[in-house]
């Protein structure tokens, strides 16, 4: 393990902010961390990266004990906070000097660093621009090699891809993979979406108390719900369906309905013997697992 988060926790005044929250990232893996809003996630983020102290717990990175020794830690850390901090007027290949040189980098190795990062981030060709003309996504980019330009081991993005457009949305989640290729990422985002693409780990965080914490895959199949949804052209009662886990309408109002079941074979058996009995014009039946979205809302709810 390159981070182990131990028992944090953080009071602001006499509020529990965070609660022995404990979990651990391994290298070559992403872990979505997730949460409601108020959740905990940017407090957790700033203890790990040294920017507030915890009031008890302990967090390890690379086996060292980052809350005694900030000064050892933080450069194996690379932090993209929420709101990503940059100096507009600077010039792109400006500010990535300046950055390297405030962890000591510089003459050749400065320049090849920044060489390699241009290139990865596909800053080459804004590099002689201020960063304030760049577009948003560009200047995500900007902040990305800012918190790689000393080559941490660990790297740490609250919320990157807020307010990207498509496009650019994808080209930061293919960046954020290759640069999970050989390091530990945590990845803090409100898109489900995004972690079900991304991410092999996944914590869920609410009210400062950890709820899940797990790889993506055991936390889904975790879940045996299947999800049945039917539509017909006559309007339909949830009624007939319920000995068969009828929960709700579906989007398309009474002509569609949501059922959740254990044994997915038998309850379109059943659906269908209704469907019959009924004399009902079926439009479509479609069968899903519960995704990551659904899983977060059950337990966060
Ligand atoms: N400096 C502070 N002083 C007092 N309370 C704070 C401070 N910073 C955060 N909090 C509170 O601590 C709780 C956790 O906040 P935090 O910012 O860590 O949540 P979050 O999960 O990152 O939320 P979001 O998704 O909205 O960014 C919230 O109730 C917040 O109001």
């Amino acid at each position: 393990m390159s981070l182990e988060v131990s028992q944090l926790t953080k009071l602001y005044g006499t509020q529990k902010a965070l609660d022995t929250v404990s979990f651990s990232a391994s290298p070559g893996r992403i872990l979505g961390f997730l949460g409601p809003n108020g959740a905990g996630k940017s407090t957790t983020m700033k203890i790990i990266t040294g920017f507030i102290q915890a009031d008890g717990g302990a967090v390890k990175v690379m086996g060292k004990d980052a809350l005694e020794n900030p000064k050892l830690v933080s450069p194996m850390i690379g932090y993209l906070p929420e709101h990503n901090p940059l100096y507009l007027d600077m010039y792109v290949r400006e500010f990535l000097e300046f950055s390297a040189g405030i962890y000591g980098i510089r003459g050749a190795k400065r320049q090849e660093r920044i060489k390699d990062l241009l290139q990865k981030t596909g800053l080459n060709p804004e590099q002689h621009k201020k960063i304030g003309q760049l577009s948003k996504g560009y200047r995500q980019r900007v902040g990305l090699a800012k918190a790689l330009i000393h080559d941490p081991q660990v790297v740490i993005l609250d919320e990157p891809t807020t307010g990207l457009d498509p496009n650019q949305l994808v080209e930061i989640r293919n960046l954020i993979s290759d640069i999970a290729k050989d390091k530990t990422l945590i990845l803090s985002t409100h898109i489900m979406q995004e972690v079900e693409a991304i991410c092999q780990d996944v914590v869920i965080i609410n009210k400062g108390k950890i709820l899940a914490a797990e790889a993506l895959e055991n936390l889904k199949s975790t879940s045996s719900e299947v999800r049945l949804e039917l539509e017909t052209e006559e309007s339909l009662e949830l009624e007939w369906f319920e000995s068969i886990g009828a929960t709700s309408y579906g989007n398309k109002g009474k002509n569609s309905v949501n059922i959740i079941c254990q044994d997915a074979s038998e309850a379109r058996k059943s659906v269908m013997k209704i469907v019959q009995e009924r004399n009902l014009n079926l439009i479509s039946m479609s069968q899903s697992k519960k995704n990551l979205e659904q899983i977060f809302r059950e337990i966060t709810k």
